[in-house]
């Protein structure tokens, strides 16, 4: 038995719902809202396609009623706002700030030994958030953004290297933020050969500026954010989870001295398994790419710092 909750039934818990089943990860899935009802239709609604895309996954819904999720393995967060065209996910804290402090407790309280999944924005920010709030240890909440990045990191590179994407394999750590990304041009491969030697310095600058606006660049297009992509890359960490598969895959991480940084939640790969963080990868960075890495840690802890001016936390 592999249950998952989902808080927040909009678009891309919905779609993590829908990936969950589609790809038989989960033998339950139990979308929640607060919006009377809407949980509820997205379940019906997507348990109506279990016929046709061949899916055994029980997808329930409810508002706002924790006691249904009661013993879920993994809970998903993607209750809160998402950003509109011209704003940075950083300009949610505000509203989502309050949404996932709550939540992390509501969720808790059912299910004491989930592992935590964060997505809502600014989500390195509330990935601490989450953390400082419960007190769990350090394995069992993880920010979803590194998956994302890299995810379209390699769609940028296989478009640039005029290949399927299936070909490339790199990582994108540092911020989820549309400045502090750190896309690794330099271990990026393209079947085991690295892509430097497929595409020049101009296209490689072009691939990772489009990588790091890749979420703004959707926003414009959408009027709102993006849910595909983000909802399969938490499908995956969901899956490697549940399976004990052990990826390693980006994620943000509290750290305790990994990459010099302590008390910060921040995309470094990791080995995901049965326990959540199961590893923290410490992989060697360019001079380039440890400077900005380090600077996109700089701003994460200036946003961290709202979350005290704003009361939600307390020193
Ligand atoms: N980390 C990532 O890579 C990533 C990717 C995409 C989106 N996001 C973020 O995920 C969040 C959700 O995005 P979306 O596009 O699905 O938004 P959405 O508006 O479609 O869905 C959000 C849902 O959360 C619900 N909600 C609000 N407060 C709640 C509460 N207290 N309890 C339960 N449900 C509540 C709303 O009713 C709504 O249905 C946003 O903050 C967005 O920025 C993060
Ligand atoms: O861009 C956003 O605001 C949503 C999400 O973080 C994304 O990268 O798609």
């Amino acid at each position: 038995m592999s249950k998952v909750t989902v808080v927040g039934a909009g678009n891309v818990g919905a779609s993590c719902a829908e990936y969950i089943a589609i790809k038989n990860f989960a033998s339950e899935v139990v979308l929640i809202d607060i919006k009377e009802g809407f949980a509820e239709g997205k379940a019906m609604d997507l348990m109506q396609t279990a016929s046709l895309n061949g899916f055994d996954t029980r997808i329930t819904g409810v508002t706002n009623d924790y006691s249904k999720t009661a013993g879920s393995k993994v809970a998903v967060i993607t209750s809160g706002v998402p950003r509109k065209p011209g704003m940075t996910r950083e300009d949610l804290i505000g509203i989502n700030a309050g949404i996932v402090k709550d939540v992390t407790t509501k969720i808790l309280e059912h299910s004491p030994e989930a592992i935590i999944i964060v997505v809502s924005n600014p989500m390195d920010t509330m990935t601490y958030l989450s953390h400082k709030a419960s007190g769990l240890p350090k394995n069992r909440i993880i920010g979803m953004g590194g998956a994302l990045d890299s995810a379209r990191f390699k769609y940028r590179l296989a478009e640039a290297l005029e290949c399927p994407a299936s070909d490339i394999d790199g990582m994108v750590i540092g911020a989820h933020s549309d400045t502090g990304m750190v896309p690794l041009m330099s271990k990026a491969t393209r079947n085991g050969v690295p892509v430097v030697n497929f595409i020049d310095e101009e296209k490689q600058s072009y691939v990772i500026e489009e990588t790091k606006i890749g979420g703004a660049t959707l926003t414009k297009l959408l009027g709102t954010s993006a849910w595909y992509a983000p909802g399969a890359a938490v499908s995956v960490l969901v899956h490697s989870i549940l399976a004990d598969q052990k990826k390693m895959v980006p994620c943000s991480l509290m750290l305790d001295g990994e990459y010099g940084l302590s008390d910060i939640c921040f995309g470094v790969p990791a080995i995901i398994g049965k326990n959540g963080v199961e590893k923290i990868v410490e992989v060697e960075l360019t001079e380039d790419e440890k400077a900005k890495f380090n600077e996109a840690a700089d701003a994460v802890r200036k946003t961290n710092d709202v979350l005290y001016e704003i009361n939600v936390l307390n020193k």
